[in-house]
């Protein structure tokens, strides 16, 4: 079927000339890196839609380098491809003083024989990877900083602590969802907005212009399968969501769970909703599965860009000072009503029957 292509569209490009304009004394380097980043999520979504065609399914073989990463978990083939494709993609131009990502323990350093610049970029090459092998959608999350002036000034290699600046410093965040269509999210701190890819002409259209999401939902997001750790208030905000009609909240709730944050987030900034992983007690060296600065804080800036919200649980993300690259943390996000509420359930001091589980709903002693 032939598609119509509407000519009154920005492309990526025209949109990111013409936030420019609106602020003259930008020197173009930002630019040139967000067309970077969006040319390796087009290789990246390449590969992924070749999958088994392109032999690049599976976890990733010892024989080509090792299959563990730093957090421990294993590497798949798509990992590893997506962390190099990000790094060859964006190394080269001068814009970068240096960057890090959920692949690589150590901060990446800018090889000599290219120039360095004034932004740090983290990221996470392939979110929600795990699905990779079911043909679920999975992702791209970016988060761009400023260098420290020094690492500027001197050009010195950059270490760890370059990269512990809090959420709100951020310059620019976005993520690359490969679903059914490749789309781009955006903030250069404006507002949110939505690109798809167009496969014919190869480049990301402006299609989802100022994104909002609701403050009111009925949808949320968690794996169930971790209750038995959860902490009380997150207990009681899923057991009223669970009530419905006949508990607290007076209304029936609708559950997913993708276990793919970046496509959860995307539902989330499409039509609203909350996505929970909380800081739980399953692992004492955990505190919460997803990491600070490559997850957290690039979809908590989406959030808060779009009219939602962000938090740990207990404060908002972007105020959070990182203490280590891979930090992990428990993460609330999506509909600001729902997050002001699970927030306010971490303040309010436990009622007896919550501290209780004996005499939570549906315990023996209730009727
Ligand atoms: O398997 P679980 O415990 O449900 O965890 C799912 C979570 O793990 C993640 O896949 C972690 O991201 P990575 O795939 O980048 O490691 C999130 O996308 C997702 O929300
Ligand atoms: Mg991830
Ligand atoms: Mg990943």
């Amino acid at each position: 079927m032939p598609l119509t292509l509407r000519s009154n569209r920005s492309t990526l490009t025209q949109f990111l000339i013409e936030e420019r304009r609106r602020f003259p004394s930008a020197s173009g380097d930002f630019n040139a890196l967000i067309l970077d980043v969006a040319l390796a999520c087009k290789g990246i979504a390449k590969a992924v839609a070749y999958g088994e065609l392109a032999g690049v399914m599976g976890n990733h073989s010892a024989e080509e380098g090792g299959t563990v990463n730093v957090q421990g978990e294993t590497q798949k083939t798509l990992d590893v491809l997506s962390n190099d494709v990000f790094m060859r993609r964006t190394e080269w131009s001068g814009n970068l003083a240096g960057m890090a990502s959920e692949e690589m323990d150590d901060p990446y350093q800018i090889p000599k024989l290219f120039p360095r610049g004034n932004y740090l970029i983290v990221f996470d090459p392939l979110d929600g990877s795990s699905n990779i092998d079911v043909n679920v959608s999975v992702g791209s999350i970016f988060s761009i900083l400023r260098a420290p002036q020094d690492v500027i000034d001197s050009g010195r290699d950059v270490v760890d602590t370059d990269f512990f600046q809090s959420g709100s410093q951020q310059v620019a965040a976005g993520y690359a969802l490969y679903g059914p269509t490749t789309m781009m999210v955006l903030t250069v701190g404006g507002g949110v907005n939505g690109f798809t890819l167009d496969p014919n002409l190869g480049e990301f259209m402006l299609t989802h212009p100022k994104m909002h999401i609701p403050e009111d939902t009925h949808e949320f997001a968690i794996n169930a399968s971790n209750s038995r750790f959860w902490e009380a208030p997150v207990t009681r905000y899923v057991d009223e969501c669970l009530a419905g009609k006949t508990g607290a909240r007076g209304k029936d709730f609708n559950m997913r769970w993708i276990a793919s944050m970046v496509a959860e987030a995307h539902r989330i900034l499409m039509r609203g909703g909350v996505f929970l992983y909380p800081r739980d007690t399953k692992d004492a060296s955990k505190p919460g599965r997803l990491r600070l600065l490559y997850e957290a804080n690039p979809v908590g800036m989406i959030m808060e860009q779009a009219g939602g919200r962000a938090s740990t649980g207990e404060m908002p993300m972007l105020d959070v000072l990182p203490t280590s690259l891979h930090q992990r943390i428990g993460f609330v996000f999506g509909s600001k009503n729902e997050v002001d509420r699970i927030e306010r359930y971490h303040r309010e001091p436990l009622k007896a029957e919550e501290k209780n589980p004996l005499f939570a709903e549906r315990s023996l002693f209730r009727d």
